[in-house]
């Protein structure tokens, strides 16, 4: 049977990514993704914001919407300190496959929980099941137009405590203007805008972080 591209993306890092290096299977990713088939990881550009995001945050709890192939959930992973963990959520059974294999070839897989399933589930099991207290950083790179029901959520479900950051992908390609709206515009987020380009293209896109103020 045709192999999907997500398949691709992995047997091309299982076939020249160094094993147990988070940073290869990264780089290896984004190797494919420009020159072969564009697919819609975080990518480096954008990659890099995250990573500095990640790195002011130190985040001991993290989550992830939209795990995709797993690029952005071994770009996080690879940053965290000892005994911090990050929990992606991918609601493509095929994906979350594929992302499995991808994080345990990176060598990252004590770091990071892979849950699959609709957010609008999985974020209000996020304290009982998931023995989470509050998020310290939250990646939205999911449905664009789960971005501001899922904020909500988070909030209503008191995941989020002074300071927890959120930073969300593809705020202007494919876009979320109601998301940008919403965080923008409500007392309790703080916000700051990244300028960039959609992965792997010269495409206007963005990045928004909103701060949580409590
Ligand atoms: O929505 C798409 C999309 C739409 C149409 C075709 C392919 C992808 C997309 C594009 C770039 C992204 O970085 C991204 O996270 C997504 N996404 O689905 O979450
Ligand atoms: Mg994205």
């Amino acid at each position: 049977m045709n192999q999907s591209k997500e398949q691709r993306i992995l047997n091309f890092v299982l076939q020249n990514a160094v094993r147990g290096d988070p940073c290869s299977v990264v780089d290896t990713i984004d190797k494919y993704c420009s020159q072969k088939e564009w697919a819609m990881n975080v990518g480096d550009e954008k990659g890099k914001v995250l990573d500095k995001t990640v790195e002011e945050a130190n985040p001991s709890v993290a989550l992830e919407l939209g795990t995709y192939c797993g690029y952005s959930a071994v770009r996080i992973s690879r940053l965290l300190k000892a005994g911090a963990r990050l929990l992606t959520v991918e609601f493509n059974p095929e994906f979350a496959a594929i992302a499995k294999q991808m994080i345990e070839f990176a060598g990252v897989q004590d770091k990071v929980k892979l849950l699959e399933g609709p957010s609008e589930e999985i974020i209000p099991q996020l304290k009982k099941k998931y023995e989470v207290d509050t998020l310290d950083f939250v990646f939205l790179d999911h449905w664009k137009d789960r971005y501001t029901p899922d904020t909500k959520l988070l909030q209503e479900c008191n995941l989020l405590r002074k300071g927890s950051v959120l930073l969300a992908d593809n705020v202007i390609f494919p876009g979320a203007p109601d998301f940008l709206n919403y965080v923008r515009k409500s007392p309790h987020f703080q916000c700051t805008n990244y300028p960039s380009h959609l992965e792997y293209m010269q495409v206007e896109d963005a990045m928004e972080k909103a701060v949580f103020l409590g």
